[in-house]
């Protein structure tokens, strides 16, 4: 698992790193700066015309060193340097060690509109993890001007202006690309920072390993070998009762393609059987499209009002098209006061959930909860930001000893310990109706065969991205459909399985 640090815990193992190491803090400096140079040179050659904007903290410090060690390798450079607070100690050693390579434009008022005219890529040093407070005044007409450039904009460790671990105000610059140091920063992983971070990249500055090991956190992304470790093989003398028989309710009158999608998807996870349980009108639907299935057929026509019983099932995944007629809303309250094993809930049972909120308590520990943003304010209420929003998934997740998934670009993953996961693969492309039926089919398939909740939704979203991933490679973004990902879920599970699959 990779971790997520806050920028305090960041400072913590800066000044460790430098008594522990030990290591000179310039020395360290100049280790980011050659991490950031080496990342910068495979994508640009020195025919680019270069501007490095640096503050004078450590962060404009790191834009002195990289404008330093690009000079040495060629490239144009024009250095600014926003004149404003107080330099810091290896500001100051690196504006000396630059002393007759360039000449630092000093910038102390609004700069022209022309500023950046003849930069190809503009490299932002502004600030990094040590900004307090919005930006404002000259540092916001500077940002401004960086965001008009018709250039590259590169970020240092942080858009400036960005804060990394709470809601950020005031001027941020947008970068396309964050080159950002050891760890990633809370504030990437979430869709209303997407237009300041771009796409973010992580070097390694050889920050202390074993503090590194030791410091905790709430935070991790997920990786493929954090997969990969917690994929079971299969048994050589199993059978089909070793791998869970699994009750999916799902489909309503004109959505029983819903519970095809999770059928399917359910079925190429690896689940031992299956049983649908859905209305008359989708019986012989489901019976053509989905073979390998048997169907439990409901007494209503149009909805799901009765199951017969959940006895037997080692996990009910419940939701996808299953609408929210008043007998529908019976059998749900019917399957909470029976069924203790876990369940997988998703999309019209979130919403009855979140209408008769009494049934909420009754959901069995263990379960996964499978909200899209939407769904789960309807939940949890309304949030003034991402990061409380995660709060809150976080008490839900406690409250309820379940998992909570809040899917988006990087799916988060919230465990009832209150430890989230954020998910990795995936792409827009799966922006696109079905495809949450396909994830509430893998997880109830991977609970099934008797993965813990919490491994069987990391793994599930992953497989589910990675599925996605494999499809837009040979199929484009625009095109992708959610049946798609079923298609493509087997390449996932051998990537995920390293070919054991
Ligand atoms: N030894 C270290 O600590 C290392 C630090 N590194 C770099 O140092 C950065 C952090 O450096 P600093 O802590 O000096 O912080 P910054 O360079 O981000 O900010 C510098 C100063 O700006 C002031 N400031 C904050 N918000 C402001 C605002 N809104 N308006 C005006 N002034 C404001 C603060 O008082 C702070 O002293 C990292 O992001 C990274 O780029 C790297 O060189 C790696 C090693
Ligand atoms: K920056």
């Amino acid at each position: 698992m990779t971790k997520i640090l806050t920028t305090d815990q960041i400072r913590t193992l800066d000044a460790y790193t430098i008594q522990h190491e030990p290591v000179a803090s310039i020395d360290l400096m100049e280790r980011a700066c050659r991490a950031f140079v080496e990342w910068f040179i495979k994508r640009a050659d020195t025919s680019r015309r270069i501007g490095i904007v640096c503050g004078t903290g450590n962060n404009g410090g790191d834009g002195l060193g990289i404008a330093r060690m690009l000079l040495a390798r060629h490239y144009t450079v024009t250095v600014w340097v926003v004149e404003g607070g107080k330099p810091t100690a290896d500001f100051e050693a690196n504006r000396t060690r630059l002393l007759g390579n360039v000449i630092l434009q000093m910038i102390a008022d609004t700069p022209p509109s022309t500023i950046f005219d003849t930069c190809d890529i503009v490299i932002d040093a502004l600030f990094g993890s040590g900004l307090s407070r919005p930006l404002e005044g000259i540092y916001a007409a500077v940002i401004e001007r960086i965001n008009a450039a018709a250039a590259w904009r590169v970020a240092v460790d942080v858009p400036s202006g960005l804060r990394a671990d709470a809601p950020s105000q005031g001027a941020i610059v947008q970068a396309q690309d964050t080159v950002s140091f050891q760890v990633p920063k809370l504030a990437f992983f979430f869709a209303s920072n997407a237009p300041y971070v771009g796409t973010w990249h992580i070097v390694d500055i050889g920050l202390h390993k074993g503090l590194l090991q030791d410091t905790e956190t709430d935070h991790y992304y997920v990786s493929n070998d954090d997969v990969h470790r917690r994929w079971k093989p299969r048994a050589r003398f199993s059978h089909k009762g070793t791998y869970g028989h699994a009750l999916l309710v799902a489909g309503s009158y004109g959505k029983t393609g819903a519970a095809i999608l999770a059928a399917r998807a359910l079925l190429r996870a690896g689940v031992g059987l299956l049983t649908i349980h859905t209305p008359v009108r989708g019986y012989a639907i489901l019976q053509q499209a989905v073979p390998e299935a048997m169907v439990s057929i409901d007494p209503f026509e149009e909805y799901a009002s009765t199951l017969p019983s959940s006895d037997g099932y080692s996990v009910i995944g419940v939701g996808p098209g299953l609408g929210q007629a008043d007998a529908t809303v019976k059998m749900m309250r019917k399957i909470l006061e029976t069924y203790r094993k876990p369940m997988v809930i998703d999309a019209d049972a979130l919403n009855i959930l979140a209408a008769h909120r009494e049934l909420l308590l009754r959901v069995p520990a263990g379960s996964i909860l499978t909200p899209h943003p939407k769904e789960f304010e309807r939940l949890a209420g309304k949030t003034a930001n991402e990061f409380e929003r995660l709060e809150k998934q976080k008490e839900l997740a406690r409250q309820l000893k379940s998992v909570v998934v809040v899917k988006g670009a990087y799916t988060s993953i919230t465990s009832p310990g209150g430890v989230v996961y954020f998910n990795t693969t995936g792409n827009p492309g799966m922006a696109t109706g079905g495809t949450g039926d396909v994830l509430t089919g893998i997880l109830t398939g991977l609970l099934a065969q008797s993965y813990t909740s919490l491994d069987a939704a990391i793994l599930g979203v992953y497989l589910h991205g990675l599925a996605g991933d494999l499809a837009t490679h040979d199929l484009g973004e625009d095109s992708l459909v959610a049946s798609d990902l079923v298609t493509y879920l087997p390449a996932a599970f051998l990537k995920v399985s390293g070919g054991k699959s």
